[in-house]
C-alpha cells in the first residue's frame, strides 16, 4: 500500500444550533473526494473523544428520507458532541455505502420490487457494503485523535478503525429516526449486517 497523502487544506467555523464547530476540508490521493471533518473544542491528545464517522446519505441528511435512519442520526451525533466538552464528526463521501447515488437509487428500485437492501446491492453486481475507513482513520490521526468513543451501531466500523491503528474505548448507541417507513431496512442491517439494534417496532 502506497503511503497516502491526506491533508486538511482549508477549515472555517461554523455556528450550528449545537454550538460552534470548525470545519476542516480535507483533500487526500486515494479517493479524490472532498471528505470533511466538524470539530468541536480542543480535541488533539485527548482520551475517549467523542467520533461519529458519519457516511454521506443525500436523500436522507438533506432531504430528511424516512427510507433510512441517517438524517436523524446526523442530527443526534451533532447533538451528543455539541453537549460533550470535545468530539468530532467526519462527514465521510461514502453515499450508499459506497456505491454511489446512482446506485443507491437504482437500489431503491430494487427494494420497491421486494428485495432487501443487501441483496439489491448484489443484484447490482456490487458488495453489501464497499466502505474503506482508511481516509477515516488517516484524518482522525491528522486532528491528533487516536483514542475515540465511536458514536456507531455498526461493529464493523469499530473493527476497521482499530484496523487502521485508532483505539476504540467504548460504542455510544445511536437508535434515533426508526420509522414505519426504515423498519424493514434497519431489520435487514441487524439480521444481515450485524448492527446493534434493539428494534422495538415503531
Ligand atoms: N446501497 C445502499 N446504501 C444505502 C441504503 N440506505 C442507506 N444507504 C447508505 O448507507 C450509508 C449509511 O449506512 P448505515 O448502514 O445506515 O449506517 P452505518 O453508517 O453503517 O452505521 P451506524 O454508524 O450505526 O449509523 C449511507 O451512505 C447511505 O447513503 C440502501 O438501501 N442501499
Ligand atoms: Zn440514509
Amino acid at each position: 500500500m502506497k503511503p497516502a497523502h491526506v491533508e486538511s487544506t482549508v477549515r472555517a467555523r461554523i455556528p450550528t444550533r449545537h454550538g460552534e464547530f470548525l470545519l476542516y476540508y480535507y483533500e487526500n490521493d486515494i479517493d479524490g473526494k472532498e471528505h470533511l471533518a466538524l470539530v468541536k473544542g480542543e480535541v488533539a491528545g485527548k482520551t475517549g473523544v467523542p467520533v461519529r464517522l458519519h457516511s454521506e446519505c443525500l436523500t436522507g441528511d438533506v432531504f430528511g428520507s424516512r427510507r433510512c435512519d441517517c438524517g436523524e442520526q446526523l442530527e443526534e451525533a451533532l447533538r451528543l458532541i455539541g453537549e460533550s466538552e470535545c468530539g468530532v464528526l467526519l462527514y465521510l463521501r461514502q453515499e450508499g455505502r459506497g456505491i454511489g447515488l446512482f446506485k443507491k437509487l437504482q437500489a431503491y428500485n430494487l427494494q420497491d420490487e421486494g428485495l432487501d437492501t443487501v441483496d439489491a446491492n448484489l443484484k447490482l453486481g456490487h458488495q453489501a457494503d464497499e466502505r474503506d475507513y482508511r481516509i477515516a482513520a488517516l484524518m482522525l490521526r491528522d486532528l491528533g485523535v487516536d483514542s475515540v468513543r465511536l458514536i456507531t451501531n455498526n461493529p464493523r466500523k469499530i473493527a476497521e478503525l482499530e484496523r487502521y491503528g485508532i483505539q476504540v474505548d467504548e460504542r455510544i448507541p445511536i437508535e434515533v429516526g426508526h420509522t414505519h417507513e426504515n423498519w424493514r431496512y434497519l431489520k435487514t442491517k441487524a439480521d444481515k449486517m450485524a448492527h446493534l439494534l434493539s428494534l422495538k417496532k415503531p
